[in-house]
């Protein structure tokens, strides 16, 4: 036995000099690593992504990419004897004839949802926090493409089983293609290898989704998680926690046996929910058929927002010379949009660093209050994104509450101009008031509830300071000015160059800041703590004559 551990350790050194691992391992399992339970969400994007690589290998297995078409003989009796597409008849061969089928395109498709929406909220707190500045702004771009990359894939692997409402989901893409001005019907073709639905798709689509997709997003990940590493991750503000310094636990053992052990919850909650809870009964819907649609079709929840968005268009289309038709109401809503969005999603790093003027280091995060114009804008987004997916399912909606669905979309149309502008003031106010209320706690402590009456009658209420810890979180804000407007001459009367775009920058800076609540100066905080900590010195003598004591750990605020 020992001869073989030595052997064995032997062959691992002489590995090890050709490839020098454990030098690099020594050095970097000591990593140390901020504990936060919001830092979780990346985590369950990763193991859902796992997951969907585990289980989507087994299901190649059997998934037949083909659009030939046969007449079905499998176990489902209701479908024996139909014609359908080889994809749909493997796809109910792996749900009913194959051993553990059903559950791992179950678990699949569940780790599909889970997976998109643990990015979103994973992005949700990158970006309230601010840890998409400096120097994380490229994983944020990286972050923001794999999002887009996702939603593809997912569309993608939805469609593969070609049955009736994946296949209402792809007639609607030929169509959104069809609507690009000029190309867009060169390119339909191209896409579909001829007229729709052809016989190219599925196999083409199969591809895409098992080798090109994967395989993009797998080196994204990779390189995702490498500038994790290397920018080190950022810190929630607290007391001994700056700029400067990580305040954690080290990556191994500590991290390493969490996040095993998480993966592990991950994996079991995603199997319990594709053990249980049924979803895409491909069954029930039958094969694609081109002049069928179902009632009640309805996207997986990440296209909702794109689905309610080309539901909410009022009809619009020119004919140009009589004979070309631009059809705005898809082309806008389904190309135009989207590709803004994306846009602005990758592109807000650098706006908010070139409007706030704020080019240095964060490793750090802002709590969500201090930054009250950021928090506003990600309300906005998130109520405007909310809007359309509830628009999205507006057929569903009208039928479970008895509406009519015209008044829904006219709902939509004119709320998504007004929602979206009052979450953005009413957040800014509440952050604000959040600011002055930290401001009080700071100056005045905490309002204990506790009256005291003096002696000669007066009432006083008692007020706690806040602990050390509280203090430290709330001094982490840091008061940054706006940028000024540049005289129009220099000293020489020369003109300013970009006169008119930096008056402008100045003044969505200001806007940016506007009513920011300073923090308070350590005059007045010294100010404060001198006046709050004990009782004036008439008080005193007044509750001693009394033969009472002041309560020696509370603040009376009565001045
Ligand atoms: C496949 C999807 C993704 C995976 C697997 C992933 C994974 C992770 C993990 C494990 C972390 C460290 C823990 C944490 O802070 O949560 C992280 C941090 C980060 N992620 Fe992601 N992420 C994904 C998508 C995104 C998206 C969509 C964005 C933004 C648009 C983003 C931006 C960032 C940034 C900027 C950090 C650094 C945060 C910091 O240091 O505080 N990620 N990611
Ligand atoms: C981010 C990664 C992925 C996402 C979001 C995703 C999503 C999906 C979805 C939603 C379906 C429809 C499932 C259903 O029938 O109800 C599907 C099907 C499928 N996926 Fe994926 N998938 C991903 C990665 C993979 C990978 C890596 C493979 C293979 C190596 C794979 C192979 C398949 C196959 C063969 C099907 C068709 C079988 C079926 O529908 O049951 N997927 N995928």
């Amino acid at each position: 036995m020992s001869l073989i551990v030595k052997e064995a350790g032997k062959a691992i050194s002489r590995a090890d000099e050709r490839a020098p691992i454990s030098s690099l391992l020594k050095a970097n399992m000591r990593k140390i690593f901020p504990d936060h339970w919001s830092f979780m969400l990346g985590e369950i994007a990763l193991y859902s992504f796992i997951i969907l690589l585990l289980t989507g290998v087994y299901l190649t297995i059997w998934f037949k990419p083909s659009m030939t078409e046969i007449v079905y003989n499998g176990s489902y009796t209701p479908l024996v004897g139909i014609h359908m597409s080889e994809a749909y008849a493997s796809t109910l061969d792996i749900s009913f004839d194959v051993r553990g089928g059903l559950l791992l395109r179950q678990i699949h498709h569940w780790a599909a949802l889970f997976f998109m929406a643990a990015m979103m909220v994973h992005m949700f707190r990158i970006f309230f926090t601010g840890a998409f500045r400096r120097p994380r702004e490229f994983n944020w771009v990286i972050g923001g493409s794999m999002i887009l990359i996702g939603l593809l894939e997912g569309f993608a692997g939805y469609s593969l089983p070609d049955d009736l409402l994946s296949g209402v989901g792809v007639r609607i893409v030929a169509g959104i293609v069809e609507s690009i001005p000029v190309i867009g019907t060169y390119l339909m073709f191209f896409i579909f290898g001829g007229e729709f639905p052809g016989n190219d798709f599925i196999p083409r689509l199969y591809t895409f989704h098992v080798l090109l997709v994967p395989g993009i997003l797998l080196a994204l990940i990779g390189l995702h998680l490498i500038l994790i590493f290397y920018h080190k991750h950022t810190q929630y503000p607290g007391p001994g926690r700056t700029n400067s310094n990580v305040v954690g636990f080290p990556l191994f053992p500590v991290y390493v046996a969490k996040a095993g052990g998480f993966f592990f919850i991950v994996f079991g909650v995603t199997a319990l929910m594709g053990a249980l809870v049924t979803i895409n009964p491909i069954w029930a819907y039958g094969p694609y058929v081109p002049d069928q649609v179902t009632a009640g079709s309805q996207p997986d929840w990440y296209i909702g927002f794109l689905d309610g968005m080309l539901r909410a268009m009022p009809p619009w289309e020119t004919v140009l010379f009589g004979q070309w038709t631009i059809s705005w109401n898809v082309f806008i809503p389904a190309a135009v949009m989207p590709g803004i969005l994306v846009g602005l999603l990758l592109a807000y790093p650098f706006l908010e660093a070139w409007v706030t003027g704020d080019k240095r280091e964060h490793h750090l995060l802002d709590r969500p209050r201090n930054n009250p114009t950021r928090t506003a804008i990600g309300v906005m987004v998130i109520s405007f994104y909310g809007i359309l997916v509830i628009n999205g399912a507006n057929d569903v909606i009208a039928i479970t509450f008895n509406l009519s669905i015209n008044q829904l979309i006219w709902f939509t149309r004119i709320g998504i101009f007004i929602i979206p502008p009052l979450a953005f003031i009413a957040t800014r106010r509440w952050c604000l008031a959040l600011q002055r209320r930290d401001r009080d706690l700071l100056l005045h402590g905490r309002e204990s509830g506790q009256i005291l009456r003096l002696p000669h009658g007066e009432f006083i209420e008692i007020h706690t300071p806040v602990s050390d810890d509280v203090k430290a979180v709330i001094l982490s804000k840091e008061d940054v000015a706006p940028i000024e407007a540049p005289p129009a001459t220099d000293e020489n009367g020369v003109k300013t160059p970009g006169l008119r775009g930096k008056r402008w920058r100045a003044k969505l800076s200001r806007a940016y800041f506007g009513d920011n609540v300073a923090k308070p100066s350590a005059a007045e905080l010294e100010e404060a703590a001198h006046h709050g900590h004990e009782l004036h010195d008439h008080e005193v003598a007044e509750l001693e004559a009394a033969g009472k004591h002041a309560p020696s750990t509370l603040t009376p605020d009565s001045h």
